[in-house]
Order: structure tokens, then C-alpha cells, then sequence
């Protein structure tokens, strides 16, 4: 059995914050903001996760008025719900996921978003895992620099 999952999330920049994206700390003028470090590509894909095994959104599993998840590392949440996955019985088939951002340039660091991202999730092939950028041509909040947002799609297979 397949189930599909998708997870969307944004975060504002700001001054005096490190900017860490896909796990991976990013040098930049600005850093997204947010009650944990923000990581607004593995908070989507923690929730595209979490959406194709019917649990809900990272919100509910870790509540942002809980001390508990403030400066959490977002791959430490990623890792607690990929445990769930696997309860579940569930594999990584693929997931596909979008940053959308004016800047600063995501290309240099994808290959190190990637690796990180298929260390966690188990996956067999880096090839199960997609991890691309775009700006929004300067317009609305991403345009402007705002803030980033991030999506993710994924398919989990039934093991067995
Ligand atoms: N923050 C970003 C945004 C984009 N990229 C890369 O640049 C390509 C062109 O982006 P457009 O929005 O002008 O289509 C895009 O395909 C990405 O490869 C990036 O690295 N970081
Ligand atoms: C991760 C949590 C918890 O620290 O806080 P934030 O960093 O604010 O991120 P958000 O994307 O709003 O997701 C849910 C939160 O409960």
C-alpha cells in the first residue's frame, strides 16, 4: 500500500538569527525566526510526512507554546516523527520538495540538504530524494525577502 503526503511552511526573516535550511547552516545577513530553529524545509517535509500517515501537523506533535521545542533542532523533530513512520510499518518511496526564496542561493548547499535529508529518512538511493529552489520573481513576501517558505510532497510504501 502507498500513501501520499504534503507539507507546506513559512518563516520570516530576520536580523540576528542563523539562517538553517534542510539542516544545514547557511551564511547569510538573515536567519528565519520561529520558536524552534525554523527550519521551514524540514518543518514541510516533517508535515508531508506526518499527512500521508494520518497524524496530523508538527504543531500538534510539538506544540510552540511547549518550552520543550524552543530552539529545537528541526532534525531532531524529523527524526521522532520518521520513528512514527516506521511504527507504522512505512518506507520512503520519494519526496520532492520546493524552497521558495529570494535569497540567499540554495544551489550550493542542496547536495548537503539531500544527504542529510536521506540519512534520516533511510532512504536507498539519493535519488528518493528532490530537493529544488526557486524565487518568486520579486514578488509577495518571498519576493521581497519577508520571509521563505518551503513545500514537500512524499510517498510512503508499505514494507512487506
Ligand atoms: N533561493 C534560490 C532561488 C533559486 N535558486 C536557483 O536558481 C534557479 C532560477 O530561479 P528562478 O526563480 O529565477 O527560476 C532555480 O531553478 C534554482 O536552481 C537558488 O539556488 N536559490
Ligand atoms: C516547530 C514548532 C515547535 O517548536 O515551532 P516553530 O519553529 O514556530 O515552527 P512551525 O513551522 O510554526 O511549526 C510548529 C511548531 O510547533
Amino acid at each position: 500500500m502507498m500513501r501520499i503526503g504534503q507539507g507546506f511552511d513559512v518563516h520570516q526573516l530576520v536580523e540576528g538569527r542563523p539562517c538553517i535550511i534542510g539542516g544545514i547552516t547557511i551564511p547569510y545577513e538573515k536567519g528565519l525566526l520561529g520558536h524552534s530553529d525554523a527550519d521551514v524545509l524540514l518543518h514541510a517535509i516533517t508535515d508531508a510526512l506526518l499527512g500521508a500517515i494520518g497524524e496530523g501537523d508538527i504543531g500538534r506533535h510539538f506544540p510552540d507554546t511547549d518550552p520543550a521545542f524552543k530552539d529545537a533542532d528541526s532534525v531532531k523533530l524529523m527524526e521522532h516523527v520518521w520513528e512514527l513512520v516506521k511504527q507504522k510499518g512505512y518506507r520512503l518511496g520519494n519526496l520532492d520538495a520546493t524552497i521558495i526564496a529570494q535569497a540567499p542561493k540554495m544551489a550550493p548547499y542542496i547536495p548537503q540538504m539531500r544527504e542529510l535529508i536521506a540519512r534520516v529518512l533511510e532512504a536507498d538511493e539519493l535519488s528518493q530524494i528532490n530537493v529544488k529552489a526557486t524565487t518568486s520573481e520579486k514578488l509577495g513576501f518571498t519576493g521581497r525577502g519577508e520571509g521563505i517558505a518551503a513545500q514537500a510532497a512524499c510517498l510512503l510504501v508499505k514494507q512487506g
